[in-house]
């Protein structure tokens, strides 16, 4: 996780940011706090990377990389006000011994991959139409040695992988099933056929955008409507409330790069 420290909306790259909405600086870093808290009390280790002046959407972490098996495929960012993140995700990863390998095409991290070790003896699914390159997605196949399917994403809203479509546990996920082509939701439908599906206010809230531990699934306060839907499914919601982070267009999976040695 990255520290909201440098947070503010100052451009906008995505729909969500509009940089005449405040943001209340002192608020964000509390609700950042309570995330970090909220995984702590889970038990899990949370790491924290360096933020810096200059790069206000470092808090969103998992865009810095995507690590499987120990190895991480650095992020190459789509947009040129965030493609210094890279750098410091890249020293982030050598600093902890990790093996990195820089990429070559344009890519953003956990936004747009997703690792479910279970679902056909361990598959990566990514998403390309707005920022990750199609061609990133053979490249991480070769970096990453599992294999990868394309989804392509349709909505702007939704630009990111992980704003459309979650792990829940080791083999199923949630999505949105409006946020892919039609092509892609056949797909989505024939690997996952017991899959949560969100609707389009599920999604609205960030509700896709969670980080679930296979039993807790820790997600936007707003996202109402997902929460009793993991309810329902066995698992439990935990949420969180992230308003001033969703003003730059992400909430509680941007802020967490999952690290898997
Ligand atoms: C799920 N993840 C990692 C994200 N969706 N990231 C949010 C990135 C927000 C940033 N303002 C941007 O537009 O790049």
């Amino acid at each position: 996780m990255c520290p909201p420290e440098y947070f503010t909306v100052e451009y906008a790259i995505n729909p969500w940011m509009d940089t005449a909405t405040p943001v209340d600086p002192e608020l964000a870093v509390k609700q950042w706090h309570q995330l970090r808290e909220t995984l702590l009390d889970l038990g899990h280790t949370v790491h924290e990377i360096t933020p810096e002046p200059g790069l206000p959407d470092m808090v969103y972490a998992a865009n810095g990389a995507f690590v499987v098996d120990g190895t991480s495929y650095g992020a190459r960012f789509r947009h040129r006000q965030r493609a210094a993140e890279a750098t410091a995700h890249r020293a982030f990863y050598d600093a902890y011994g990790w093996r990195f390998v820089a990429p070559a095409e344009t890519n953003e991290g956990e936004g747009d991959f997703t690792y479910l070790p279970d679902a056909y003896g361990g598959l990566i699914l990514a998403g390309y139409g707005f920022r990750t390159s199609s061609t990133a997605h053979a490249e991480a196949q070769e970096v990453l040695g599992r294999p990868v399917v394309s989804l392509r994403l349709v909505d702007p809203r939704f630009y990111h992988l992980d704003t459309a479509l979650a792990p829940l546990d080791d083999q199923n996920v949630a999505y949105f099933p409006g946020a892919f082509s039609v092509a892609s939701q056949r797909v989505l439908a024939q690997l996952f056929p017991d899959a949560i599906l969100a609707d389009e206010t599920d999604a609205f809230a960030f509700g896709l955008n969670l980080v679930s531990d296979g039993r807790h699934v820790i997600l936007n306060s707003e996202a109402t409507g997902m929460a009793a839907k993991v309810a329902a499914a066995g698992y439990t919601p935990v949420q969180v409330e992230l308003s001033e982070l969703k003003k730059g267009g992400g909430s509680v999976k941007c802020c967490v790069a999952e690290l898997r040695p």
